[in-house]
This record gives C-alpha cells, sequence and structure tokens, in this order.
C-alpha cells in the first residue's frame, strides 16, 4: 500500500478524479487552510457529535505515521472540532493530515505550523469533551462515505476519496489520462495553428 500511496501523491488530484470519472470528492467548502497543502494517505475516520470532540483525540491513538485523520463533525460551524492544541496532537503523532466537515480555531497558529488542515474554516467556541461518537467506522465526511483505510487525496483542488479496493485501479487509470494530457499540451500548446488544429479535431463533422 505505500508504494502504491507514493504513485497517487506524484499524480494531479483532477487526473485522479478523472480516473474517477469526476465522482467522490468532498464538498468543495472543505478547504485547505493554505493552498499549497497536498495530502495522500490512509484514512483514519471517526464521528463526533456536533460540539463534542473527545473522540477525535481517541482516534489519534490508532493509526500508522502517514494516516490522514478524517473528521466527521457533522459540518458543525458553530463549535471547532480542535484547535490548535489538537492538531498539534496530530502533527506530533505523525499524521499526515487533517480532514474535517467542520471548523477549527486558533487558526492563525495552525496555519503557522505549516501542517495540512483541510475544513469548513475557523469559529471561536471549543468542543465539549463527553464522548460521544464512533472511531474507524464509515463516516460521511463533504456528501462522501469515507472507510477506514480508504485513500484520501487532496489539494487545493479540493480532497477526494478512493476507496481502498479500487486504488491500483485508479492509480492506472491516472497516469494513463496523465500522460494523455501530457501528449495534448506537447501536439496542442505549441502555437496559434496547432491549438486551432486541436479545437477543429474536436469539432463534429459538417
Ligand atoms: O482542546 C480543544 O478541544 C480545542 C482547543 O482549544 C485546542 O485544541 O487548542
Amino acid at each position: 500500500m505505500k508504494a502504491l500511496i507514493d504513485e497517487l501523491r506524484s499524480i494531479s488530484t483532477t487526473c485522479i478524479s478523472d480516473a474517477m470519472q469526476g465522482f467522490n470528492h468532498l464538498n468543495t467548502a472543505i478547504k485547505p487552510l493554505k493552498e499549497e497543502y497536498k495530502i495522500c494517505g490512509q484514512a483514519i475516520t471517526v464521528k463526533v457529535p456536533s460540539g463534542d470532540n473527545m473522540m477525535v483525540l481517541q482516534a489519534m491513538k490508532s493509526g500508522k505515521p502517514g494516516d490522514i485523520l478524517v473528521v466527521d463533525a457533522e459540518g458543525a460551524r458553530y463549535r471547532s472540532f480542535a484547535g490548535d492544541f489538537v492538531i498539534g496532537l496530530a502533527r506530533t503523532l505523525g499524521f499526515g493530515g487533517v480532514v474535517a466537515d467542520g471548523t477549527v480555531r486558533d487558526i492563525l497558529s495552525i496555519k503557522e505550523m505549516n501542517y495540512p488542515v483541510f475544513c469548513l474554516g475557523a469559529t471561536l467556541a471549543c468542543s465539549k469533551k463527553i464522548g460521544m461518537g464512533e472511531i474507524n467506522v464509515p463516516i460521511s465526511c463533504g456528501g462522501v462515505t469515507i472507510h477506514p483505510g480508504d485513500i484520501i487525496v487532496g489539494d487545493a483542488n479540493g480532497v477526494l476519496v478512493i476507496p481502498k479496493e479500487r486504488a491500483e485501479q485508479v492509480l492506472e487509470a491516472a497516469e494513463t489520462k496523465m500522460k494523455k494530457d501530457q501528449v495534448r499540451a506537447e501536439s496542442a500548446l505549441v502555437n496559434r495553428e496547432a491549438a486551432l488544429k486541436y479545437i477543429e479535431n474536436l469539432l463534429p463533422e459538417k
């Protein structure tokens, strides 16, 4: 799996999306806190009720370095699922990044960490620590079902989910698409004539 993840990391997210017919990306309201962030790794999943992040902390005990912590926070925007301390824990434990359909607080110090967090933005209030929720179960995040171990790939374009049983097939299709894009750019993006010829060939026969 590690080799496969390394290869997927080297391919553009848009090619991977094309390889999946444009399906299975999270709602684009879930954005990286900095545009340059890129993540690729297997999901550790956690589901928390809006406003309670106890299980986020518990979930961090599982997983291997490089895994992505994916939080189903029910789209909560009033209370944060994490602040700079909880995100600092994720980084210290070696997670490859955090993705959530929820909000963080302490956004400026989280940005200073240069650690990839993808979420709905920032709020002021912290979470309670009551302990409801579930760890490493299928979750819904940004409108997509994510199973533990699925591969999460994300950058400034968005975050997409590759079901783990389809990972090899998606990688192969994404590599093929990347090569096709290269060939197309090399033939069409050369000069005006080549660009016009490309468009002409796309038009239906008269
Ligand atoms: O402790 C929390 O739940 C949230 C917080 O303020 C932090 O992570 O810094």
